[in-house]
């Protein structure tokens, strides 16, 4: 199913922390190469929405797993109009808010939330290498756990001052030294969780997007997916 999947579809995985630009990045590349595109972090942040809606106390490990069935999560996974929905509502703008980003970290070491969207998002994979070119997924295990068989693996990185610049001018917020700290403190809780913490493996390709353009970036990962699939022939 990973790598290029039942179908033919060509696997991108994408890792790396906050932003470093793993969405933009996957989502260009997919609408360059009419590839499927997949944001398993808007996921993470789906369930933690539900959760702190239906009021579960996130700090509560258990009291997460025992819910964490619950909420139905759909993903639309075209690059030029991703959508997630929870239980039929759109919940595009409303997983974005302060409050879920302060709480994702939580909920996502939870490892039966983990057991249920990494199963989900591996069918959503299977599906869109059974009906198209193939998908470019993004996230923190994609590379490791996910799809570790990808033929195209990249763990894309930037400084914390370039990722809390690119976050502040985002949020249109002037105060770049709490975007900072608060990138920092999720991103050590990211990566020093217990179950499937953000790592790099060998076989990924390290990419600094530090001093690159958006479309620079872009352009070097279209090249390794182009050679990937001229090898897969
Ligand atoms: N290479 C780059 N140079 C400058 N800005 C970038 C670059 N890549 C992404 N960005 C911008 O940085 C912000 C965060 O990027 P995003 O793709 O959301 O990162 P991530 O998904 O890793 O958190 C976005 O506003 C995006 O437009
Ligand atoms: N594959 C993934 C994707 C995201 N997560 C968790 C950890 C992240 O802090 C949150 C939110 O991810 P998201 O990609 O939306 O984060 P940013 O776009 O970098 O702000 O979800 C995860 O544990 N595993």
């Amino acid at each position: 199913m990973n790598g290029h999947g039942r179908g033919g579809g060509l696997v991108i995985a994408i890792d790396g922390p906050s932003g470093s630009g793993k969405s933009s990045t996957a989502k260009g590349v997919a609408r360059a190469r009419e590839l499927s595109y997949l944001d398993t972090g808007a996921m993470y942040r789906a369930i933690t929405w539900w959760m702190l809606d239906n009021g579960i106390d996130v700090a509560d490990a258990a009291a997460v797993a025992e819910a964490a069935a619950r909420p139905v999560i759909t993903v639309g996974t075209d690059p030029s109009a991703p959508t997630i929905e929870v239980d039929g509502a759109d919940v595009a703008g409303a997983i974005r808010a302060d409050g879920v980003t302060g709480s994702v970290s939580a909920v996502s070491a939870v490892p039966e939330v983990r057991e249920l969207l990494v199963a989900r998002q591996r069918e959503i994979i299977a599906e869109a290498c059974a009906t198209t070119a193939g998908i470019v997924v993004e996230g923190r295990d994609i590379t490791t756990v996910v799809a570790p068989d990808a033929p195209v693996k990249l763990f894309l990185t930037a400084s914390a001052e370039a990722r809390a610049q690119r976050r502040s001018r985002e949020v249109r917020s002037s105060d770049v030294a709490a975007t900072q700290e608060a990138l920092a403190r999720r991103d050590r809780l990211d990566s020093s969780r217990s179950v499937s913490p953000l790592t790099r493996t060998d076989d990924a390709t390290e990419l600094d997007t530090t001093g690159l353009s958006l479309d620079e970036v872009v352009a070097l990962v279209v090249k390794l997916a182009d050679e990937a699939q001229a090898q897969a022939v």
